[in-house]
């Protein structure tokens, strides 16, 4: 759902004065950034400057400079083109053989539009990487084709390409400051003097990179380094943005924050932007993906014929100190059709009758001492565990 600018304005200030700061923080930064306006983002930025040197993490004492920048950012209206929804890429039946001819992937079908976040997960070496990489143009098709429709006026092949970024999943290595590399960035598209100051600091904030912005490349850890990446590229203001595993080696609190950036990123009601990006981890794909395409052998999930087979049944991932005989035992009194065991986590198969608060029901009723439990039956993790 995209938010409009008024919205926007509402929710951070509703956020900031709840207490989830941090949220609130990054709305009113992509509030402001919404208005390229050089006041705003001089008011924004002294109260930048507070936030980040508050030593507390208590920040309501700053709400009266929260809403005074509000109050501004009210007064000021955004030009937006409605360009939610337009379809910028067409892949129509593309496959990419390797020489080697022991790997095809394909054919894929994808019409990818502003505003979309489209998941790749897969397990390794089913064609992940090769889907991005011809999706950014940087792979030849071997077959099918592969259409852009940027929105706007490109003058050369180079140019159409600007407005598409491919971050890889090693990224590659700068040399100086964050801060320097941004401002040489943004020279680059275009913007010097001071708008570049602001816009740079405005983008910094933005990323979480304040406290880091002196550091250099080799100073900041994988987490921080991929948030550079994603500053840098947000500068570019591109219309497409296909990332390769940008939750790898982060946290779990670093993945979740990287991945609402990417959310309110493609959301935005000025430039909404198209993403793909694959990852491992597949309940953070889902939650925020508007689709999730899933790779086998290099071959999507709507070409496998798979779906419809399992989604009438409800199937559970379940983890429980109780054994193996004690699950089969009390679940069958719910018509348990299969339990499978993969090492890690119990794979629970019952019939479309039975649901998710039957099952919850029957683990309180017998006391079961359950760890973990997650509804997968309408999750592309039942692809993986079958
Ligand atoms: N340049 C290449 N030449 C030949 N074969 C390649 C090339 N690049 C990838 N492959 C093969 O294509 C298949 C798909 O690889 P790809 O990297 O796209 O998978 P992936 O799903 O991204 O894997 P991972 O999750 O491990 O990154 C693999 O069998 C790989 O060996």
């Amino acid at each position: 759902m995209i938010q409009t600018q008024e919205e926007l304005i509402e929710n951070a200030l509703l956020y900031f004065k709840r207490g989830d700061f941090s949220l609130g923080y990054r709305t009113l930064l992509d509030a402001s950034l919404n208005t390229d306006s050089v006041e705003v983002f001089t008011k924004v930025l002294d109260f930048v400057e507070k936030y980040e040197t508050e030593s507390s993490d208590d920040k309501s004492s700053l709400l009266l400079l929260f809403t005074e920048c509000c109050n501004q950012l009210k007064n000021i209206k955004i030009e937006t083109k409605n360009l939610v929804g337009t379809t910028i890429l067409k892949a129509e039946n593309i496959t990419k053989d390797y020489n080697s001819g022991r790997f095809v992937l394909g054919p894929v079908n994808i019409e990818l539009k502003k505003g979309d976040i489209f998941g790749l997960v897969g397990e390794n070496g089913n064609g992940k990487t090769t889907l991005l990489t011809v999706l950014a143009s940087l792979n030849k098709v071997s077959a099918g084709s592969l259409e852009y429709s940027f929105s706007s006026e490109n003058k050369d092949a180079y140019d159409v390409l600007s407005k598409l970024v491919y971050i890889p999943q090693r990224t590659a290595v700068w040399y100086g400051k964050v801060l320097d590399n941004l401002k040489f960035a943004l020279v680059h598209y275009g913007v010097k003097g001071k708008k570049n100051d602001l816009l740079v600091l405005m983008m910094v904030a933005r990323f979480g990179l304040w406290k880091y912005k002196d550091l250099k490349w080799s100073e900041l850890s994988s987490g921080y380094k991929m948030r550079f990446e994603l500053a840098r590229t947000m500068l570019r203001k591109p219309e497409i943005i296909l990332l390769d595993e940008p939750l790898a080696n982060l946290d779990i609190l670093a993945q979740q924050i990287i991945l609402e950036d990417l959310k309110m990123m493609s959301k935005s009601p000025v430039n909404p932007i198209a993403m793909v990006f694959s990852s491992q981890q597949l309940y953070e794909v889902e939650k925020i993906s508007d689709e999730v395409i899933y790779l086998r052998n290099g071959k999507p999930s709507n070409e496998l014929n798979i779906a419809e087979k399992t989604e009438k049944q409800l199937i559970i991932e379940l983890d429980a100190t109780n054994s193996r005989e004690e699950l089969e035992t009390v679940f069958k009194e719910l018509n348990l059709e299969k339990l499978e065991f993969n090492g890690g986590v119990y794979i629970l198969y019952f019939k479309d009758e039975i649901t998710f608060n039957n099952v919850l029901n029957t683990i309180a009723i017998h006391q079961l001492n359950v760890t973990y439990i997650r509804d997968i039956s309408k999750s592309t993790r039942r692809f993986f565990v079958s």
